[in-house]
């Protein structure tokens, strides 16, 4: 039995797991859960996944989510070797710090805002959301000084973590001042990152909702 993932093509974490799977070469089949119809809720979804977020993956009779723990997973399950997800205690230490980074700051300050933007149909979003988000990208950008990636000079899974949320973050929140570290770095994941043009797909997509929210259309 092969892998399922149930997903929705403009969020952030299923991008970091598309991105992961194509890097590994890995096929699945796609069910979409459409968030914005509520399809989470459903007593199907929430029998899989309780917590009723998307990523969630099947591999036989394991049910996985988050997108962090889905990715560890497949580079440990499948993995022809450990570069996306190093075994090296202290290089799996500054690659954990950055999930955990990304799962508790940079992600989180995305869907604080993304909640009020997509299901409670606000049209402004609230200086201090604002605030939490600049002070999250600040953090990614001083983690990025003297770095190419978001850990040292290859990538791994917390780059496709980070570049995914950082980059979704920047296009949600309106005004953001100018991230030079960020910028460049955006640009060589673009030119580095196997699964980049599908990647881009989920980027407008989520852009496209973003503008239709805020515009009230
Ligand atoms: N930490 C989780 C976050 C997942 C998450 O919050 N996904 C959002 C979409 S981007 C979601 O499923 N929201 C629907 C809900 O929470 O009901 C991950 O990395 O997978």
């Amino acid at each position: 039995m092969g892998l399922i993932l149930h997903e929705i093509i403009a969020s952030p974490p299923v991008r970091a797991v598309k991105l992961c799977l194509t890097e590994l070469g890995l096929e699945a089949e796609y069910k979409t859960c459409n968030l914005l119809a509520r399809e989470q809720f459903s007593d199907e979804y929430l029998k899989l996944n309780p917590q009723h977020t998307v990523p969630t993956l099947e591999d036989g009779d394991l049910i996985v989510w988050d997108s962090h723990a889905i990715n560890a997973y497949l580079v440990s399950a499948y993995g022809k070797n450990d570069a996306l997800y190093p075994k090296d205690p202290k290089v799996r230490a500054l690659v954990d710090q950055r999930l955990h980074f990304d799962s508790g700051v940079l992600f989180s300050a995305l869907r604080n805002i993304g909640l009020k933007i997509f299901f409670k149909n606000e049209k402004e979003i609230p200086e201090e959301d604002k605030l939490r988000a600049r002070e999250a990208l600040d953090f990614a950008e001083k983690f990025l000084q003297g770095r190419k990636f978001i850990t040292g000079d290859t990538y791994n899974i917390a780059d496709f973590s980070i570049y995914t949320t950082a980059s979704a973050l920047v296009a949600l929140v309106p005004g953001l001042e100018k991230y030079p570290n960020l910028a460049k770095y955006f640009d060589l994941c673009k030119s580095s990152f196997k699964g980049i043009s599908h990647d881009e797909e989920g980027l407008q997509a989520f852009k496209g909702l973003v503008q239709q929210k805020l515009s009230g259309k």
